[in-house]
């Protein structure tokens, strides 16, 4: 097996994970109607810009490796699915305490590093808080009667307490795309305050659902209501709708968050979510990151991939770039 050693900057980049929330947290701003009603969006415009990205940006070889190392730093690991089990729930811990075999990382010159988080339905928590003790990786939740948010409002609001008992650090909450279709923005608002509220400490990632909200102006206005109401992290999908994370809908949403951090000084996190399964859709996605909202986001504590099985592709490529063989997808379960 080949060395090829990545420069000490890059490995310096895929090791910074979490816990390492410098940023002042976004505490939430008044609702601003004038500001909601201000959002434009130039479909077709935001479609050809993100259809000639692909071709634009490539990285190759080291810097290629380097990107797909610090995607992986960036990644919520996530098994959402009804028939989890304690025991999936402690594999896919493991995986995310070892991302990439011992052989790969050492023939790349990196040392150990770790998904950003695990992502798993309450139920889960507990078992995934035992299995990461001692390894800084926080476990998020997926809440408020994920994937609909169509649970009494007062339950949703109780389950997100129960994850934090559980130890979540993170919820992922959904929002109720009604307000969003029917335009009601207070009603919005009221409710992602109080997720916020019930979440605490824990870190919120409010989850638009942008495949259910009819228009890339709606996810516009509804990216800025919940982070006027206090998100830390906006989230495109479930990763149940029939769409979810596509290029179009993260160019709108990362200009929104560029938008709310001109206005307010806060800088609130991404996490393109659903569907991103190949290391070259991640790779696009950094690329758009970088451009759009600059380095200071291409960290895990701005930016997240919510993924169930994109590491075991990237963790293909980065096999093959160090023997010049693919392996085949079975050999990389879990992610
Ligand atoms: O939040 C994460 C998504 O549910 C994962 O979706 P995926 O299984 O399509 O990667």
């Amino acid at each position: 097996m080949g060395t090829t050693d990545i420069s000490p900057a890059a490995q310096a980049g895929a090791t910074a994970h979490l816990p390492q929330l410098h940023e002042p947290r976004n505490p939430g701003q008044p609702l601003d109607l004038d500001v909601i009603a201000a959002q434009r969006v130039n479909t077709s415009a935001v479609e050809r810009r993100c259809a000639t990205l692909p071709g634009r940006r490539s990285v190759k070889k080291d810097h290629q490796a380097a990107w797909l190392l610090k995607a992986i730093t960036m990644i919520d690991l996530t098994t959402l699915a009804g028939d989890d089990t304690p025991g999936r729930v402690r594999r896919l811990c493991a995986k995310a305490a070892h991302p990439v075999r011992a052989d790969i990382l050492e023939a790349l010159g990196m040392g150990p590093i770790t998904t950003g988080a695990v992502c798993v339905y309450h139920e889960m928590v507990e078992t995934a808080v035992e299995a990461l003790e001692g390894t800084g990786i926080p476990v998020a939740a997926v809440s408020t009667g994920f994937p609909a948010g169509l649970s009494p409002f007062p339950l949703r609001v109780k389950e997100i307490g129960e994850s934090v008992k559980a130890g979540a650090q993170e919820i992922d909450i959904v929002i109720s795309r009604r307000h969003v279709l029917t335009g009601d923005w207070q009603a919005l608002y009221d409710e992602m305050r109080a997720y916020r509220e019930a979440c605490g400490e824990a870190h919120v990632k409010a989850i638009l659902a942008t495949g259910e909200l009819g228009s890339l102006r709606n996810v516009a206005r509804a990216s800025q209501v919940c982070m006027m109401a206090g998100a830390d992290f906006i989230k495109t999908s479930t990763g149940k709708e029939s769409v979810n994370a596509t290029l179009p809908v993260s160019l709108v949403m990362m200009r929104a968050i560029r938008d709310y951090h001109r206005r307010t000084g806060y800088r609130i996190g991404y996490k393109p979510a659903g569907g991103i399964s190949k290391a070259k859709d991640a790779l696009v996605h950094l690329a758009l990151l970088k451009e759009e909202l600059g380095n200071h986001w291409l960290s895990p504590h701005l930016f997240r991939f919510g993924a169930s099985s994109l590491l075991g592709d990237i963790e293909r490529q980065l096999e093959h770039h160090v023997t010049g063989r693919y392996s085949a997808a079975w050999r990389h379960p879990l992610g």
